[in-house]
């Protein structure tokens, strides 16, 4: 077993022909979809609503029971087990938390705990654990009740309580729909550092195509009746959406969107003309005047960038004084190329300051690096050729089968492999 394996967690799902006939309706809401889920991914499910993404969800812990077809779990079919046993290896996650309000944030998160009969200390020390998890002290939050809690931190709660028995598997129901923007950011920011840390399979149902592509390894991007109309990674989908019905869910800005996948250190800096405070103008200027460039970056005596000075401005100056700018447009190295645009456009000028641990300068970014970006990210994306297979065609199912039994049985966790996918719209 690899050493990337052993930190995975998750389990391997296997939606095998699962249908759904609600009685009375003339459609299934869910028409022979086979999805595999990767071990230790994050898979979200979009689509319009009432394609069948909550159906769905809740097949795979049998809160829904399927009509026709297998639900796999690491290898073993679950279809038949008992509801009960197969809830309690499974985390379920809905949209505000979802928590008892008579009970205190403890007992919310021991609730599973409980049912599996842990003694009083693990399920105490268990709880601390998860609250520290989840960016919550316990001495403040663990006594209190779900109404002396913000919407954000309820949600915290929610996923501590999913996590409290070790599931390997956490179905996500629009968690983060009730939060405001920034509360929904952070929230996403900490379920990602979570995820880095535990490695579960985590499927989440998102109305957010934004949030599908920030967080998931891989998107379905279902139609009507769980129809599967493009199952891939969020870099191919923006480079390379499946028809028209997927474009336009993803919207205006596609190009922008994939902005948010690449981090400012990922790309190529420019390399800056740099000043100290006591240096004389002149020499500052010719130097400048050699590179082609613009502006001088002038730093502090821990390199870290106070201002930059044009051509125009070092030619008034005699020496250079230390005078900061606190406008001067600055990313760090950790940003996404999205919130380096942001913090250009903001300050209207074409390059921003990137600074590295502890402040310090590392370069320069300008939007052409930001759009060489985009067309790299879209040519890479068309370039990899190992696409998941099978949209729609129900053509695959028993090698999904094997592969998911053959993968668990040899012990290997198949986190970075492709997902297949077949979905046959009734
Ligand atoms: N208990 C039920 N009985 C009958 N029909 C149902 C039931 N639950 C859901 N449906 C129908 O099944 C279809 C799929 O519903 P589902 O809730 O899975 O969609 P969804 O994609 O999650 O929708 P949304 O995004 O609006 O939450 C819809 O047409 C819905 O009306």
């Amino acid at each position: 077993m690899s050493e990337s394996s052993d930190a995975i967690t998750g389990a391997s799902i296997l939606l095998d022909q699962v249908t759904k006939q609600y009685p009375g309706q003339a459609k299934p809401a869910v028409g022979g979809l086979t999805l595999e889920i990767p071990a230790g991914s994050i898979v979200m499910f979009v689509g319009p609503s009432g394609c069948g993404k909550t159906t769905t969800l809740k097949m795979i812990n049998r809160l829904i029971e399927p009509s026709s077809g297998k639900i796999v779990i690491n290898g073993e079919d679950v279809t038949k087990m008992d509801g009960d046993t197969l809830r309690r290896r499974i985390g379920y996650v809905i949209q505000a938390g979802g928590l008892f309000p008579h009970m205190t944030v403890a007992a919310n998160i021991a609730i599973v705990p409980k049912m599996l009969g842990w003694n009083k200390e693990k399920i105490s020390a268990r709880v601390d654990e998860l609250l520290e998890l989840v960016s919550l002290d316990p001495a403040i939050y663990r006594d209190r009740y779900p109404k002396e809690l913000s919407g954000g931190q309820q949600q915290r709660v929610g996923v501590a309580r999913a996590l409290a028995a070790d599931p390997p598997v956490l179905l996500m129901d629009e968690p983060f729909g009730a939060v405001d923007p920034i509360t929904r950011q952070r929230l996403q920011d900490e379920l990602l550092n979570i995820q880095a840390e535990v490695q579960k399979t985590i499927v989440m149902v998102t109305h957010d195509f934004d949030e599908a592509v920030k967080l998931g390894n891989w998107i379905a991007v279902f139609d009507e009746g769980a129809q599967l109309v493009q199952y891939d990674s969020p870099e191919r989908i923006l480079a390379n959406p499946a028809n028209e019905f997927v474009e336009n869910f993803i919207g205006s800005g596609a190009g922008l969107k994939q902005l948010t996948l690449t981090r400012v250190n990922e790309v190529d800096l420019v390399d800056a003309i740099t000043a100290l405070p006591g240096e004389l103008a002149s020499d500052v200027l010719s130097r400048l005047q050699g590179s082609g460039q613009q502006q001088a970056v002038v730093l502090d005596s821990r390199r870290r960038p106070v201002r930059r000075l044009s051509r125009r401005q070092l030619s008034r100056l005699q020496i250079i004084d230390d005078t900061v700018d606190d406008s001067m447009p600055l990313v760090s190295d950790q940003s996404t190329l999205n919130d380096a645009l942001d913090t250009m456009l903001v300050s209207s000028s074409e390059t921003a300051v990137v600074t590295g641990r502890r402040d310090v300068f590392r370069g320069l970014i300008n939007v052409q690096t930001i759009m060489e970006a985009i067309s790299q990210a879209n040519s890479a994306a068309t370039a990899d050729s190992d696409a998941p297979v099978g949209l729609n065609s129900g053509a695959i199912p028993a090698l999904a089968v094997e592969n998911a039994i053959a993968a668990d049985s040899s012990g290997e966790a198949n986190g970075q492999a492709e997902p297949q996918s077949t979905g046959e719209s009734r």
